[in-house]
């Protein structure tokens, strides 16, 4: 079983996906570590200040990793490879421009970022990319991430039906 753990940056996939690896027997891979550490990007995007991920390198970086086989996928983009289930974690916009900025990112970034939010963006390539019946939908807003976790974990255990479209933050953008 391969799950990917995606959503919009700061609604903390590392941070939940770190707690799943201490407290289970998970194999969890953070996509963004592989980027630096097998340089697979295409360019630095100078404005953003951001490598440009190679998706065709770590797809096929996925394939060959022996252990990639039967884990938990972590990124932002975590959904754009072949995958069994798909955890898309969600944040109030508010709440996540607040934990970017805390984080250190700039008022731009964050609220780009909130925006994307409210507007489902992942969640819509996900279930684009891989169908109702495989998505499933977490909100971070009011879960500490220990909460986060056992929820991560009921979706890889099957223990939790596919959920989309529950999460709303449209009324943000009014
Ligand atoms: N459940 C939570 N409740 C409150 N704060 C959280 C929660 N999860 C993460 N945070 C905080 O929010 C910030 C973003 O978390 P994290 O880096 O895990 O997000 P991310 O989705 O992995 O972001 P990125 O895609 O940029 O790697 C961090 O400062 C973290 O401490």
């Amino acid at each position: 079983m391969r799950v990917a753990v995606t959503g919009t940056p700061g609604t903390g996939k590392t941070t939940a996906t770190e707690r799943l690896r201490e407290e289970t027997d998970l194999e969890v891979i953070h996509l963004n570590e592989v980027l630096e550490e097998e340089e697979l990007y295409t360019e630095v995007d100078a404005d953003r200040e951001s490598k440009i991920a190679d998706l065709d390198g770590l797809a096929a970086w996925l394939d060959d990793a022996e252990d990639a086989e039967d884990a938990v996928i972590e990124s932002h983009l975590a959904h754009h490879f072949e995958v069994d289930r798909v955890a898309v974690l969600r944040c109030h916009p508010e709440t996540l421009e607040e934990r970017l900025l805390e984080r250190g990112e700039t008022e731009a970034k964050a609220s780009e970022n909130a925006e994307s939010e409210a507007l489902d963006v992942i969640l819509a390539e996900a279930v684009e990319e891989h169908g109702l019946e495989s998505v499933y939908e977490i909100d971070t807003t009011d879960l500490a991430p220990e909460a986060v976790a056992t929820e991560l974990e009921a979706v890889v255990a099957g223990d939790r039906e596919p959920s989309a479209g529950e999460v709303d933050f449209v009324g943000y953008l009014e």
